[in-house]
């Protein structure tokens, strides 16, 4: 046989940020791929609506609010779902935010908000969880949600470009730190998908079409392209991949000139 399997029934994961956008798109993904999924982020409302769709599902939920930022916040979160289900096997570090300022106007509360929300947060999260895949189910993923702004310069604020690139980072040294326990660390590098983020800069026909002449397959992404890349990091389909980055751009960080 040289199929492995996609399929994630049984297994448990966690994804912050799953009340909107790309987190909620992975966390329905991950749940339609078969695992029950824990659902973090700030506002309990949008938590309840995810819930309610992965639920209609057959699967389980544990609606946990937290603030990603807060290190109290995400150790009684996923100790909640370890007591729960007695294990984690996927991270799925997806919360994020940008303030798009201009290098010389980002302000020093900017530069804490960005980087607490964006790295700081994965870090923390990858503590906790990795601690429970380490001693208690024997390994595990973890997929942190990048961005093609750490790998390429945007015009999209240098704060959160520093965040992606030292979260692709953090990907590779916990990769190999983490190796040893089953533990899987790897990114996904997305260009621009239509979500609450974004919106209002796709609203802008001229940004968009800014958007499609450094993209060589000429059209924004669809989320079920985002979730399907994950859903084979968070499977056994990707057990021998670790420490990468999958950009999932459209082919935007190979356009040259
Ligand atoms: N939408 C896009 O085009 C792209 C998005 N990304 C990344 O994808 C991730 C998700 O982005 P979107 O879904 O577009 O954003 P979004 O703004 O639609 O959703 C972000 C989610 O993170 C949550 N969140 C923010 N701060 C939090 C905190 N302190 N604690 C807990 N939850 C918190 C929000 O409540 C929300 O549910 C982010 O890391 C973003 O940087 C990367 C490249 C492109
Ligand atoms: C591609 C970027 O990550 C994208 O650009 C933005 O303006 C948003 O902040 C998204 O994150």
């Amino acid at each position: 046989m040289f199929l492995p399997s996609f399929d994630l029934e049984g297994k448990t994961a966690i994804v912050s940020g799953a009340g909107r956008g790309i987190g909620r798109a992975i966390a329905i993904g991950l749940a339609e791929a078969g695992a029950n999924v824990a659902l973090l982020s700030r506002t309990e409302e949008d938590l309840k609506e995810t819930s309610s769709v992965i639920e209609n599902l057959g699967r389980k939920t544990l609606v946990l609010p937290t603030d990603v930022t807060k290190r109290d916040q995400v150790h009684n979160s996923i100790s909640a779902v370890s007591s729960e289900w007695g294990k984690i096997d996927i991270l799925v570090n997806n919360a994020g935010m940008n303030i798009r300022s201009k290098a010389l106007e980002a302000t020093d509360e900017e530069w804490q908000t960005i980087m607490d929300t964006n790295l700081k947060s994965a870090f923390m999260m990858s503590q906790e969880a990795g601690k429970i895949m380490k001693d208690q189910n024997a390994g595990g993923k973890i997929i942190n949600i990048a961005s093609v702004a750490g790998q390429v310069a945007l015009r999209t604020g240098v704060v959160y470009a520093a965040t992606k690139a030292a979260l692709m980072q953090m990907t590779k040294v916990l990769a190999m730190e983490w190796g040893q326990y089953g533990i899987n660390v790897n990114s996904i590098g997305p260009w621009y998908f239509k979500t609450p983020l974004t919106e209002k800069l796709l609203a802008d026909e001229a940004y968009v079409q800014d958007i499609l002449a450094v993209t060589p397959l000429k059209r924004i992404g669809e989320l079920p392209e985002l979730v399907g890349p994950v859903v084979f990091l968070s499977s056994d389909a990707g057990n021998y991949v670790t420490g990468q980055t999958l950009f999932v751009d459209g082919g935007m960080t190979i356009h040259g000139f």
